[in-house]
């Protein structure tokens, strides 16, 4: 539903835009005059220090008499390496995410019963509240699934018994139960984007006891209830891949500044989901695919070196694309010469790419990734390492799997759910931590306030 206005009010609307501009330019010099950390970020680059944390470790870089070196990505779960974890579980072949998720919540790998009690948990938490779907989700559609997915969890404040309860029982049984639910959620916030908006039929599907969340959750976004254990598993790889990142990323830490505050859970997550769906953040997979859209169309040959490096040059310029002058899917604020979390997606689409016939296009993000960083250099004359990040592959593993670009972005917050509730439980109950509230050098001269009838 659009509200109608006047074109008068348009009008007065797009001088007020002239009236902005005069008085809101920051000078970017101020940044420097004043030592300010702009993003957070040292002068050297890395991250400002703001917490303490024991459930995500980042590792991009080290630094050496004060100078930053690049080096390959590491990421660390509780102190496991995510390869080591991959490894353990796909060696036994079993389902990865759910005992991920026990591992960043508790802080320790599930024994066999511990996990088998925890998979119950989740599967008893994963039905939504009675007309919760009805309510919350077909009477107010959004376009935009993540969109629907913030709101939706703000929504379950209203379904819980206690939502201000910070008891840590309590907290607990909150992630678990957003964890759970978070993929219901999103399937069918899908399913009635694609009703009202796309004028599709409508089916909604109950998530099945005794499913792995991978698999659940194809089960409930394909009309046919369809899937291979292949899929499943790939899908749960990439669920495990996305699950943590650290305390400093961009969504966990909107977590842990609203729960700072003293907020409750579905307030805080509900602004992770917020964070995580623009695009420098979990947005840029879907950003990735809209890109390559332009790319093979801009490109007439996909095995054109020089070619591609023209048309990577024109993103960067912001002659093409979107013009926001950035190539989705490269480049990462901690990872310089790899994410580890790319790496093993690429092995995965590659192998893909070449059981479905799209090696061709396999090989342009290929080019894209190898190109990349030497244009950068050449446009932007930034001395900084660029690498692909985690954004790049999973939307072309996500395609080949054959699942909706709308879910691409909402399938990072399925698996990051339990991060951040991780991260929030760690911020509330903590006793020793403060509530967030970094320093603005305001730079507004002071000036007296004029009566109304004298201003010009
Ligand atoms: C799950 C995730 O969130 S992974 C990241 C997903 N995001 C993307 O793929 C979007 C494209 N990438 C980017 O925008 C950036 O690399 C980010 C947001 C991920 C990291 O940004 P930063 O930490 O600021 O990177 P860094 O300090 O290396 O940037 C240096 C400069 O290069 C620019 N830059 C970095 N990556 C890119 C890129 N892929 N395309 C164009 N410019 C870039 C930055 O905007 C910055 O420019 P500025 O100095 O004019 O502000
Ligand atoms: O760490 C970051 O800045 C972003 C990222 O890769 C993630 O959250 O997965």
């Amino acid at each position: 539903m659009q509200c109608q206005h006047s074109d008068t009010s348009m009008d007065f609307i797009k001088s007020l835009c002239g009236e902005f501009q005069k008085h809101n330019q920051i000078d970017p010099a101020y940044y420097e005059k004043y030592d300010v950390k702009r993003g957070l970020r040292n002068a050297d680059g890395t991250g400002v220090m703001a917490g303490v944390t024991q459930i995500g470790n980042v590792l991009g870089y080290y630094v050496q008499d004060g100078e930053r070196n690049p080096m390959e990505g590491r990421l660390i779960y509780r102190g496991i390496d995510v390869n080591d974890l991959v490894d353990g579980f796909m060696s036994e072949d079993r389902f990865g995410f759910e005992e991920t998720a026990y591992l960043l919540l508790f802080g320790a790998l599930p024994t066999r019963e511990q996990l088998a009690l925890f998979k119950g948990a989740l599967s008893a938490h994963q039905a939504l509240p009675n007309m919760f779907t009805e309510d919350m989700i077909l009477k107010a559609p959004s376009a935009d699934v993540m969109n629907k997915l913030a709101r939706a969890v703000l929504a379950l404040y209203s379904y819980d018994d206690a939502p201000e309860d910070r008891s840590l029982e309590s907290e607990l049984r909150k992630a678990i139960a957003l964890t759970a639910r978070v993929p219901t959620i999103a399937a069918h916030a899908f399913a009635a984007k694609r009703h009202y908006y796309d004028q599709e039929s409508l089916y909604l599907h109950r998530p099945q006891e005794g499913l792995s969340v991978a698999e659940n959750f194809l089960w409930s976004v394909r009309h046919d209830n369809q899937f291979t254990q292949e899929e499943a598993k790939l899908l749960d790889l990439c669920l495990v891949l996305h699950a943590e990142h650290g305390g400093g990323n961009n969504s966990a830490f909107a977590c842990r500044v609203l729960s700072s505050s003293g907020t409750d859970i579905y307030s805080a997550i509900s602004a992770a989901i917020g964070s995580l769906k623009g695009p420098r953040h979990g947005g840029a997979n879907k950003k990735v695919m809209e890109m390559f859209g332009y790319i093979e169309e801009g490109v007439w040959d996909w095995k054109d070196e020089e070619e591609i490096r023209a048309f990577l040059g024109k993103l960067l310029t912001r002659e093409a694309g979107d013009g926001s002058g950035l190539i989705y899917g490269m480049g990462h604020a901690i990872y310089t010469l790899s994410d580890p979390r790319a790496v093993l997606l690429k092995k995965f689409a590659r192998n893909l790419a070449a059981s479905k016939g799209m090696l061709d296009e396999f090989q342009l993000y290929e080019a894209v990734e190898r190109l990349t960083p030497e244009v950068f250099h050449g446009v932007k004359g930034e001395s900084k390492v660029v690498c692909a990040n985690v954004d790049l592959y999973s939307g072309l593993v996500y395609k080949m799997m054959g699942i909706p670009q709308e879910l691409y972005t909402p399938l990072f917050a399925v698996a990051r759910m339990v991060g951040w509730c991780a991260h929030r439980i760690e911020e509330v109950c903590n006793p020793g931590n403060k509530i967030i509230r970094p320093a603005y050098k305001a730079v507004a001269p002071l000036r007296p306030f004029i009566p109304l009838d004298q201003r010009g």
